[in-house]
């Protein structure tokens, strides 16, 4: 009630993130976060679908089964947000999701993952009602000039990677140290299905590799950087059709490639339990990833006031000792397991219903 004793709306949100090893979802009444659940996608029932766009029912049912198991109707919903999907470069924030966003993500133009399905997803339901929005997606572009060269003049780099994360996992930190993001030179390396690292210069995100098909480290199913003379070879070997070389990239590439699993959990058990196959392709992958780090100190000119590292792996005890030895010589090392997406979504859709928070459209 409000001071004339008149009732507050309570804004019933519903917030969700198709990751590429699970789905996470959460059910918000304005700020509070009444319910969230992660589900966690085995490799083997992930292998059947040869592209994200097959996924649509099953990732469907594991949305429609959190709705219907705790009685949430749709209809009564306010806002349906998603993390984004791939479409043109874009400045953050929240956008309603309208048909040229969906468009451009369904033509793949612009990258291909799960969370363009999130797009589909969010779109559908909000014939029942709930506005459909998105916050920070991926393609949000604040690289500086000199990030945007590759070698090839018709082949600039693009900014494609976890922005949602990296951004809400800075200026938790900043808050955390009683700081203003926009004071910082930060490097954040989100270490989830994919894995990115970005420089963060006084909020702004002026470089990080592609978590997509692109650059940087190997992670869970992606390859990142590859020998170019021996992808081109590849390519043109006739073994493969472009599908198979795209999904070989993402998807089957990482510790999928080397294991035949994509769960860097189960790989760390065995791992413990004395196999030296699983430990050297984990070290690999943090070996990378703290090369990456590195890699974002030059571009920051060695002025870093901390390393952030999150995402489901920064969990791993192991795995982030063998990163740390690496690069604490740069800058402390604050680690921020999991994921502050859900939290970040909800709370921006929330901000954006009550007016604090302008809702952007793709044009
Ligand atoms: N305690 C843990 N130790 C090691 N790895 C973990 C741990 N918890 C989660 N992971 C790994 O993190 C990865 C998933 O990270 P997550 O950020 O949830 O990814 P996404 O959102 O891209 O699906 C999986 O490979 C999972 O095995
Ligand atoms: C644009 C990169 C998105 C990504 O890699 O997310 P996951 O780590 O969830 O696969």
């Amino acid at each position: 009630m409000d001071r004339k004793g008149l009732a507050m709306k309570v804004y019933k949100i519903v917030a969700i993130n198709l990751g590429s090893t699970s789905t996470k979802i959460a059910y918000y009444e304005n700020d509070r976060c009444v319910l969230k659940e992660n589900l966690s996608h085995q490799s083997s029932d992930l292998k059947g679908f040869a592209t994200v766009w097959e996924q649509y029912d099953y990732r469907m049912d594991a949305i429609c089964g959190f709705l219907d198991a705790h009685g949430i109707r749709v209809e009564k919903l306010d806002a349906f947000v998603t993390r984004g999907g791939h479409t043109k470069p874009l400045s953050g924030g929240v956008y309603r999701v309208n048909e040229l966003m969906l468009e451009q993500s369904r033509s793949e133009r612009y990258g291909n993952h799960p969370t363009d399905l999130g797009l589909q997803i969010a779109w559908g339901f909000a014939r029942y009602g709930p506005v459909p929005l998105t916050v920070d997606p991926p393609t949000t572009d604040e690289f500086e000039p000199l990030a945007r060269y590759s070698g090839l003049a018709e082949m600039p780099r693009r900014s494609s990677f976890q922005v949602l994360n990296h951004r809400a996992v800075g200026k938790q930190f900043a808050k955390d140290q009683g700081k203003d993001y926009r004071a910082l030179n930060l490097i954040v390396a989100h270490m989830g299905g994919g894995i990115t690292v970005a420089a963060h210069k006084k909020g702004r995100l002026v470089d990080a590799n592609n978590g997509i098909a692109g650059d940087g480290p190997f992670s869970t199913n992606r390859t990142g950087t590859l020998p170019v003379g021996a992808l081109v070879d590849a390519c043109y070997s006739g073994a493969f059709t472009y599908q198979q070389m795209m999904r070989k990239i993402n998807g089957e590439g990482g510790l999928m490639a080397y294991l035949g699993d994509a769960d860097a959990y189960r790989a760390e058990q065995e791992a413990a339990k004395g196999s030296q196959k699983h430990r050297e392709a984990l070290e690999a992958m943090c070996y990378q990833t703290s090369k990456e780090i590195a890699a974002c100190a030059a571009v920051l000119c060695g002025e870093v006031d901390a390393i952030i590292i999150t995402g489901g792996m920064a969990h791993s005890l192991m795995m982030m000792d063998w990163i740390r030895r690496r690069v604490e010589f740069i800058a402390p090392v604050a680690l921020y397991p999991g994921e502050y997406e859900m939290q970040s979504l909800a709370l921006s859709a929330y901000d954006a219903l009550r007016g604090m928070e302008r809702i952007k459209e793709l044009v």
